[in-house]
C-alpha cells in the first residue's frame, strides 16, 4: 500500500506539485496523466526518493520516505524517463551494479538477475555496450533494473517508449504480472496504454490533482445504448431514472439516465419495459466514454485547475 501525503514542492517560486495526496493498494496499477509540466516527474521524483519535497511525506506500507528513505528505495523500482544508464558498461554489467545498488547479494541475485533478463528478452544483447542498444534495448534495460528485486512498488514512466509493437505487447503482459504483487505507478501520454493497463487514473492539471476515479467509472457515461425494434420512445421516456431517448440509427437508441451509477436499475426496467411491449431486445450496454476525450475535457480552460470531484468532470461523450 502507497500513501502519499500532502506532497508539494517548488522550484524557485514556481509551485510544481501543489498538495497531492493519494493512496495506492497492493494490486493497483494506477495512470498517472496530465499534460507537459502538469508535474508527474516531479512526484515520480519525490515518491523514488530522487528529489525532496518541500513538504509532505510518502509510507509503502508503514516505511516512511522522509524518515528511512533507504529503506524505502529497497522495495522500489524506478524507471525514469531518462534512464542514467552508464553507456560504456555492457548489459551484463550494469545489471549486476543496479542489482548491487538494490542490495540483492548471492544466489538471490543471480538468480533476479536471470529473471529479469528473460522477462526482458535481453539475453542477445547481454554484452553489448548500453551505448550501441537500439532506443528500444535501451528501455528495456531501463525496464530490467526497474523490476530488479521484485519491488512493492514500480514507478514506470512513459515505459513503452520506443519499443516495437511486439514488444510494447510483451512489456504491458509484464507489468500486469508484476502488479499482483506489487503497487504500480505508471506515467504515460499513451491513452490506450492506460485503457489496456490502469486500474486508475489520477490526472494532475499545473500541479494540482484534479481527478482520481476508477478507469471504468470513469469510462461510464451516464447514457445507455439500447439495440431493440421497439418503437415507443415514449414508453422508455417515462421510465424512472431515464431523463431522454434519441433514436442514433435505425434499432438504436442513445438513453439519457437522470444519474450516472444507475445503469443496472434502469437497464433492468427498460429491457423489461421493452419486452412486456412485445418488442425485441437485441442489445442493451452502457456507452463508453473515450479516455482522449475525457482527458481533454479536464485539461480545456474550461476546466480550471484545482482539487475537483468526480462530479465535476464534464459528462458529454
Ligand atoms: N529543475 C527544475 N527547475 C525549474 N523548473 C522545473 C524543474 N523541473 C521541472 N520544472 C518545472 O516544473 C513543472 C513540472 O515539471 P514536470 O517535469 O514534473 O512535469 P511533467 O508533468 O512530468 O511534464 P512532461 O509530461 O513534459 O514530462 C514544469 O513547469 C517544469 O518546467
Amino acid at each position: 500500500m502507497l500513501n502519499v501525503k500532502n506532497l508539494t514542492r517548488s522550484y524557485g517560486s514556481f509551485i510544481a506539485v501543489d498538495d497531492v495526496s493519494f493512496s495506492i493498494k497492493k494490486g493497483e496499477i494506477i495512470g498517472l496523466l496530465g499534460h507537459n509540466g502538469a508535474g508527474k516527474t516531479t512526484i515520480m521524483k519525490i515518491v523514488s526518493g530522487y528529489l525532496e519535497a518541500d513538504k509532505g511525506d510518502v509510507f509503502l506500507d508503514s516505511i516512511s520516505l522522509n524518515n528511512n528513505a533507504k529503506l524505502l528505495q529497497q522495495h522500489l523500482g524506478y524507471l525514469p524517463e531518462n534512464l542514467p544508464v552508464y553507456p560504456e558498461m555492457n548489459v551484463a554489467e550494469y545489471l549486476d551494479y543496479a542489482a548491487d545498488l538494490k542490495g540483492l547479494t548471492g544466489n538471490n541475485k543471480v538468480a533476479e538477475i536471470k529473471r529479469v533478463i528473460q522477462a526482458t528478452e535481453l539475453s542477445v544483447k547481454l554484452l553489448s555496450p548500453i551505448d550501441t542498444l537500439s532506443r528500444g534495448y535501451k528501455q528495456r534495460v531501463g525496464v530490467a533494473q526497474a523490476i530488479l528485486g521484485n519491488p512493492k512498488l514500480l514507478i514506470l514512466d512513459e515505459p513503452t517508449n520506443g519499443l516495437d509493437p511486439e514488444q510494447t505487447q510483451h512489456m504491458r503482459t509484464l507489468i500486469k504480472d508484476i502488479a499482483q504483487n506489487a503497487t504500480v505507478i505508471l506515467s504515460t501520454h499513451i491513452m490506450q496504454e492506460v485503457s489496456a493497463l490502469c486500474d486508475r487514473v489520477l490526472i494532475l492539471k499545473s500541479g494540482q490533482m484534479v481527478l482520481d476515479e476508477k478507469l471504468e467509472a470513469l469510462q461510464h457515461s451516464k447514457h445507455l445504448i439500447v439495440e431493440t425494434n421497439c418503437k415507443n420512445i415514449d414508453m422508455i421516456k417515462n421510465i424512472s431514472g431515464v431523463k431522454c431517448v434519441k433514436e442514433i440509427e435505425e434499432g438504436k437508441l442513445l438513453v439519457e439516465m437522470s444519474k450516472q451509477g444507475f445503469s443496472h436499475v434502469i437497464g433492468s426496467d427498460i429491457s423489461k419495459a421493452v419486452i412486456e411491449s412485445g418488442a425485441s431486445l437485441f442489445a442493451l450496454y452502457p456507452r463508453k466514454r473515450d479516455l482522449e476525450t475525457i482527458f481533454n475535457q479536464i485539461n480545456s480552460d474550461q476546466f480550471s485547475s484545482g482539487k475537483k470531484t468526480d462530479k465535476e468532470v464534464p459528462n458529454a461523450a
